[in-house]
């Protein structure tokens, strides 16, 4: 059962979750590069900016989803949103994943990142999860725990 954990991350946080539950699951991985600048006060101000406005970005990344059985898709929230870099990711994406499992993580409010994402990529994704960075150990744990039992179980 092959599966890709797919990723965009500004400051490193999701970058470790996806890296940590790959090892985990023995699985590839595949950083989303979102060219538009991100860094600093006005990286920050405009990546709020166009997360809320649901813009796309220009986006850089390697594996093909379409050879995965599932594709584990993960993104910070910005504003209660899913990340330009992650919308285009699964707009381009879509047709190509076969089944997919969502987590976002986040500081204090979630908001709708996770039904965003749902919506963009037109199907349900197998599993949904939000992890809270002050909580982020525990939230890795459990989210390995429900991959595996899926990996184990659905496919
Ligand atoms: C532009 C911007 C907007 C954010 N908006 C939210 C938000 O609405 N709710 C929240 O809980 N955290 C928000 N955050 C915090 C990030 O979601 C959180 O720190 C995340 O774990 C960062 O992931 P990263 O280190 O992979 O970039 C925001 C961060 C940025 C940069």
């Amino acid at each position: 059962m092959k599966t890709l954990v797919v990723f965009y991350s500004r400051r490193g946080t999701t970058k470790r979750v996806a890296q940590e539950i790959a090892k985990a699951l023995n699985a590839d991985v595949d950083e989303v590069i979102d060219k538009k600048p991100r860094k600093g006060i006005l990286g920050f101000l405009r990546a709020g900016y166009d997360a809320t406005r649901g813009k796309t970005t220009e986006i850089e990344f390697e594996k093909d989803p379409s050879k995965y059985d599932l594709v584990v898709i993960g993104t910070p929230v910005w504003n209660g949103r899913v990340t330009p870099a992650i919308r285009t990711y699964l707009l381009q994406n879509k047709d190509k994943i076969k089944n997919a499992a969502f987590f976002c993580t986040f500081a204090g409010r979630a908001g709708k990142c996770l039904e965003q994402m749902e919506k963009i990529l037109g199907k349900k994704p197998l599993l949904k999860k939000v992890l809270i960075r002050k909580r982020l150990d525990e939230g890795i744990k459990e989210l390995v725990e429900e991959l595996k039992t899926l990996t184990g179980s659905t496919l």
